[in-house]
């Protein structure tokens, strides 16, 4: 379990997080949602200590970020980036292993490249693509090796940034049925960042909604068309019109 308590967070003068409170149950798969700049990414920088908050409390597994061993915490998440972000220089291969060729995860060469092949294969990538560069890939591929490495070391959280950023709609609805089928398949706790809505539904157990600094709804994803908050209404619905300002 993943607890958020009272969270808050700002730069300078700018007030992000203004007492974020949110729990993600163990196995379970949170979608949050929120307009840009909402502070969705800084929430999971936070947990990861990327970022330190101002104020307020993170859990994982009932012990709060800050008091876990940094190295043996950090090996427990998968995280696939915005743009899949992987690095050009390497072999795809490499890059699925890449936590798997160094630090405390560290396993002989061979086993670190047959186990990326395995990761590639459950994202549906064939053994021909380990040799290839990222380059030589379409966005869609790019995405799936993005996948395969955030679950190369058997993490039991993944974090997924805007993960069909980029896409077609069907390569999009791929690349969500597979974090779908990765979530429920490794049981793993996820939070995936969106602001694509056929993602929350294909994605989701639970979605949050953050405005404001503060997460303004949250419920099962099955509740989400019927919930009578004006922040999810007009975002469910695509409106110009409501709570959250746009600018014209
Ligand atoms: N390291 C940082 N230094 C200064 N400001 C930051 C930093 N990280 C984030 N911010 C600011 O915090 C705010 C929230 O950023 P964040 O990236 O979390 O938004 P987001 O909700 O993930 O948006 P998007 O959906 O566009 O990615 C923004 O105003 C951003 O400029």
């Amino acid at each position: 379990m993943i607890t958020f308590e009272n969270i808050h967070k700002s730069f300078g003068p700018n007030h992000v997080l203004k007492g974020v409170d949110l729990t993600v149950d163990q196995g379970r798969s949170m979608v949050v949602i929120g307009g840009s700049g909402t502070g969705k990414s800084v929430l999971i920088k936070s947990v990861l200590g990327l970022i330190q908050p101002d104020r307020g409390t993170i859990t994982v597994g009932g012990r709060a970020t800050t008091r876990h061993d940094r190295d043996a915490f950090l090996s427990r998440f998968g995280m696939l980036f915005q743009g899949a972000a992987l690095f050009d220089s390497l072999p795809v291969w490499q890059n699925v292993a890449f936590r798997l060729l160094r630090g405390r995860l560290k396993l002989p060469r061979d086993q670190a490249r047959a186990t990326a092949i395995d990761k590639l294969r459950q994202v549906g990538l064939g053994e021909d693509v380990a040799d290839r560069f990222p380059a030589e890939l379409s966005g869609g591929m790019q995405k799936r090796v993005g996948l395969a490495r955030a679950i190369a070391a058997d993490p039991d959280i993944i974090f997924f940034d805007e993960p069909t950023t980029g896409l077609d709609p069907i390569m999009a609805g791929v690349i969500n049925t597979l974090i779908r089928d990765i979530v429920t398949d490794l049981g793993v706790t996820a939070i995936t960042i969106t602001h694509d809505m056929s993602s929350v539904h294909a994605i989701a157990d639970d979605v949050a909604m953050l405005h404001d600094g503060k997460i303004q709804w949250t419920g099962p994803v099955g509740t989400l068309n019927d919930a009578l908050d004006p922040h999810v209404v007009q975002f469910v619905n695509g409106r110009a019109d409501g709570p959250i300002a746009t600018i014209r």
